[in-house]
């Protein structure tokens, strides 16, 4: 029996059109409606009943929490309808991996949820939207998908949500997760799956954003030689109610900035230790003696999803011990 999968569209390059089909760098995002995409591929329609429905239409750059609490409730309430077996959302790839992050953190349901994007307009020759669309509607169609959190689909890969990461500014292959690796593959339309998420997500979560209109705010300081807390200090008082080092090395800093984030964290502003570098654990209380200072480091998250990972936390507790209890979980 076909399954019922409803796309929704948010904008992004996958919906983009250029003046010519040579051009691949100037050309406008989010101008073509989510039905249009896939009146693009009417192969989707021999294998799924599907259904378009537009959420926004934006370049990623422009993503917001407030449409991600938009997105996370729609997606929640189709979810939670038996007549719904899996969701794929057509996103920019500029911010991709940090809506998929978010949404595997918050979304209460085992069925899948696929992001997708391009890294060419559909206009471009050799656009590669079309597939990509048409392997992610595949990818939530499939029962092995099922229980696997947040998917990402592109370039014929399955990529994990919290791994994956935009790699390369203009290659097709640009979401890889360079440190742990992809899920899986897909060709001719199946999926091959290689290994699972290991950590919390989705059913086994326990963030809830339902009744939430707005996130806390957290902001990313990066570190470099010379650096000091001057920008972290500014964004306490603009309001931020957690800090991402996205530090050097093992999540290391100058003495400066330690002083600063110190002085920043007394002040109850929760400090997560990240790095710039883009594979490795960020080690508690190695470069840094975090049970002394009460800092949280981000294990192996990047700084954008320890981000996302904070701003949630925050919603429940401001404790380092628990919030530091989260980022080993998920
Ligand atoms: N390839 C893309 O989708 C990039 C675009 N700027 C976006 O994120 O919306």
């Amino acid at each position: 029996m076909k399954k019922n999968i409803v796309i929704i569209g948010t904008g992004g390059t996958i919906a983009g059109k250029a003046s010519s089909a040579t051009e691949t760098l100037h050309y406008t995002s989010a101008i073509l409606s989510v039905n249009s995409l896939i009146h693009e591929i009417p192969e989707i329609h021999k294998i799924v009943h599907v259904t378009g429905e537009q959420l926004s239409q934006i370049d990623s750059c422009d993503m917001t929490c407030g449409i991600w609490l938009q997105l996370a409730a729609r997606v929640n309430e189709l979810l939670a309808s038996n007549k719904v077996d899996g969701i794929v959302i057509t996103h920019g790839t500029d911010t991709l991996e940090e809506t998929a992050y978010f949404l595997n953190l918050v979304i209460q349901s085992q069925k899948p949820v696929v992001l997708v994007g391009a890294m060419r307009p559909v206009t471009a020759m050799s656009a590669d939207g079309p597939m990509n669309l048409y392997n992610a509607v595949t990818l939530a169609a499939n029962d092995k998908s099922i229980g696997k959190g947040v998917l990402v689909a592109l370039n014929d890969t399955v990529n994990c949500s919290r791994e994956v990461t935009k790699t390369n500014t203009m290659l097709q292959d640009s979401f890889q997760a360079p440190d742990l690796g992809y899920l899986g593959y897909i060709q001719g339309g199946i999926p091959y799956f290689y290994r699972l998420p290991a950590r919390r997500h989705t059913l086994c979560s326990e963030f809830d954003c339902r009744g939430i209109t707005d996130l806390p705010k957290v902001e990313i300081i990066y570190g470099y030689v010379d650096s000091s807390p001057i920008i972290a200090e500014a964004a306490v008082k603009a309001g931020a109610k957690g800090l991402i080092y996205a530090g050097l090395g093992n999540g290391n800093m100058s003495q400066d900035i330690r002083k600063g984030l110190i002085n920043i964290e007394k002040q109850g502003v929760v400090i997560v230790r990240s790095t710039r570098v883009s594979s490795g654990i960020v080690t508690r209380n190695g470069a840094v003696h975090d049970d002394e200072y009460h800092f949280v480091v981000s294990d192996t998250l990047s700084p954008q999803k320890a981000r996302i990972l904070l701003m949630l936390a925050l919603l429940t507790t401001n404790d380092p011990v628990e919030i530091q209890r989260m980022f080993w979980e998920y």
